[in-house]
């Protein structure tokens, strides 16, 4: 199975991703940010670092670029997305995922190894997970406040569509202990740790985070 990566200039987490993507067993296929075409790929990943400089506000550029038009489409027609930190500000600002995030509520980037608590394992990226697995990866972001309104905040809520939440001290503000949320078919997920830094315990804290890309081979080889 073919998993497009798209790096924007400012982009940090491609080649982790796409290393991520490899060791789950899929192809991980380069995208690039003014691309026109989705090249063929079964799934996306949107990944993290600080496309365009974060200027204006983090994927608030990044989600105008051409890339993102085929992103938006394909993701309307079912595909698979993943969105991580940078990414997962990207798909909000894109409205594939509702809310937004802010600034860290203590005005400081925060870099750590953060437990998470799978609250939903029925999208395409974490069947692998057990309902209420706790797992470790790590966390590294300036702008990781979720928020939304209250309304919006009761629907995800009420539809079981918070993927992670924060264990332990909510290490941003993010409402509710957000970490990541899910599309209301289960396709899109945004989170703002990082799975992919968490592959392999050699390298990262933990191998926790290969799940999400298991699951997503999973989810396309059974679709
Ligand atoms: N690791 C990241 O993707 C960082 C995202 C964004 N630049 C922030 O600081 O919040």
């Amino acid at each position: 199975m073919r998993v497009g990566v798209i790096t924007f200039p400012g982009t940090l987490d491609d080649v982790d991703a796409a290393r991520a993507v490899e060791y789950a067993g899929g192809e991980a296929v380069k995208l690039w940010h003014a691309d026109h075409d989705l090249k063929n790929v079964d799934a996306v990943i949107v990944p993290g670092g600080f496309s365009y400089g974060d200027y204006l506000r983090c994927g608030a550029i990044a989600r105008f670029a051409p890339v993102m038009q085929e992103v938006v489409d394909a993701a309307k027609k079912g595909m698979p997305v993943l969105g991580i930190c940078n990414g997962f500000q990207i798909l909000c600002e894109a409205h594939l995922l509702p809310g937004a995030l802010i600034r860290n509520h203590k005005l400081h980037f925060v870099c750590r190894d953060q437990w998470l608590k799978v609250e939903n394992n029925a999208t395409a990226w974490t069947s692998r997970y057990d309902q209420g697995a706790e797992i470790l990866v790590p966390l590294k972001s300036g702008e990781g406040g979720y928020q939304a309104d209250r309304s919006t905040l009761d629907e995800l809520e009420g539809e079981g569509r918070v993927v992670f939440r924060y264990v332990g001290e909510n290490p941003n503000g993010s409402r509710n202990d957000i970490a990541g949320i899910t599309s209301a078919n289960g396709r899109v997920v945004g989170l703002m740790p990082h799975p992919e830094h968490a592959i392999d315990a050699l390298t990262g804290p933990t191998d926790d985070g290969l799940g999400m890309f298991l699951s997503l081979v999973d989810s396309v080889v059974k679709a």
